[in-house]
């Protein structure tokens, strides 16, 4: 999960300035994050925004016309064994054997990679919990199974950062939250991930923070809760909301303020960030009863990740 915000963070992804154009096209207009270790990093966008083309580059089957990405400090193209040494990747479906077993399957990929050994797919087989049926034919599997031991196989080098592409597409809600359950153990174990994902309540639910890609730009990147945060109003139910308004644009950085009626004020999103984080609230709340204003209620509105998304994107289609 997130550090805290004083304790310092190994970056194990860094996107800087990149750039993919495709006949002519500008597909990919400059986008830079990093992804820091043992997060779970949500990257988010409306149906043909380039989270795909994005993840290729990551990987290095394409690369970028402009600006450079490193894995654990290495080039993914310049460095290529070395980048891809950390990373493991699933893009689309997992590419698996079905008329062999999944333990047939992980031994044909330990197969192309140095020291992976039996011990090694016994742990990546525990670690996703297939023991029981690991030695069933892939073609028996769920859709579910079949994601886990594609992440098995992803597992095998021993990765920093674990890539992958809606992984929760065409699974049931019990499929969802299982995988989303494996994600957030996996992250708990110090890995890194990196989930593309449509499903904006899945994203708000797994992910410390979040890319929103729209159109080939990230408009907005950061703390699921600070995004929500920023889209957020406070509303205080108050008398007399005259006096009221006059001490709450009196106190310091409090920027955004509307007087809806006699009763209402609502201070909006850039309150949130000039104040960084809720707990300014009850501060100014009190402040205003110590001046002897009668407070009947006081309201934090958050939107959901949902809203947010939607207003950035002005409602395009989203998958
Ligand atoms: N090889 C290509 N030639 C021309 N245009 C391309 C090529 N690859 C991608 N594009 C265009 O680039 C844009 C981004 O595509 P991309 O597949 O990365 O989006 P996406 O966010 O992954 O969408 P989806 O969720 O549908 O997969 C789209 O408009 C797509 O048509």
């Amino acid at each position: 999960m997130t550090a805290s915000a004083d304790s310092p963070r190994t970056t194990v992804l860094s996107v800087t300035n990149v750039k993919k154009r495709i006949k002519n096209k500008e597909i990919i207009k400059g986008i830079s994050f990093d992804v820091y270790a043992g997060e779970i990093f949500g990257f988010l966008g409306p149906n043909g925004s380039g989270k795909t083309t994005t993840i290729r580059m990551l990987v290095d089957l394409i690369r970028p016309t402009e600006g450079s990405i490193q894995i654990c400090g290495f080039d993914v193209h310049e460095q290529h064994d070395q980048a891809m040494r950390h990373v493991g990747c699933i893009v689309e479906n997992p590419e698996l054997y079905s008329y062999l077993t999944g333990w047939e399957n992980l031994e044909h990929f330990a197969n192309m990679l140095p020291d992976v050994d039996a011990q090694r797919i016994a742990e990546v087989v525990e670690i996703v919990s297939m023991d029981a049926r690991i030695h069933d034919k892939v073609r028996t599997y769920s859709l579910g199974m079949r994601q886990r031991l594609g992440i098995a196989q992803a597992l095998l080098g021993r990765p920093s950062l674990l890539i992958l592409d809606e992984p929760t597409n065409g699974l049931d809600p019990q499929g969802i939250k299982e995988m989303r359950e494996f994600i957030q153990r996996l992250a708990a174990g110090g890995l890194s991930l990196f989930v593309s994902s449509h499903l904006l309540s899945e994203i708000q639910q797994m992910c410390d923070r979040v890319a929103i890609i729209s159109h080939g730009e990230v408009i907005q990147v950061g703390a699921v809760d600070e995004l929500v945060a920023q889209g957020g109003q406070v509303v205080w139910s108050l008398a007399p909301a005259a006096q009221a308004e006059e001490l709450l644009g009196a106190a310091s950085a409090v920027t955004a303020l509307e007087r809806l009626d006699d009763v209402h004020i609502v201070a909006d999103g850039a309150y949130f960030q000039a104040q960084m984080n809720q707990e300014h609230v009850p501060l100014v709340t009190k402040q205003l009863i110590d001046a002897g204003i009668r407070l009947y209620a006081v309201e934090i509105k958050n939107p959901t990740l949902e809203d947010l998304f939607l207003s950035l994107t002005e409602g395009e289609r989203i998958g």
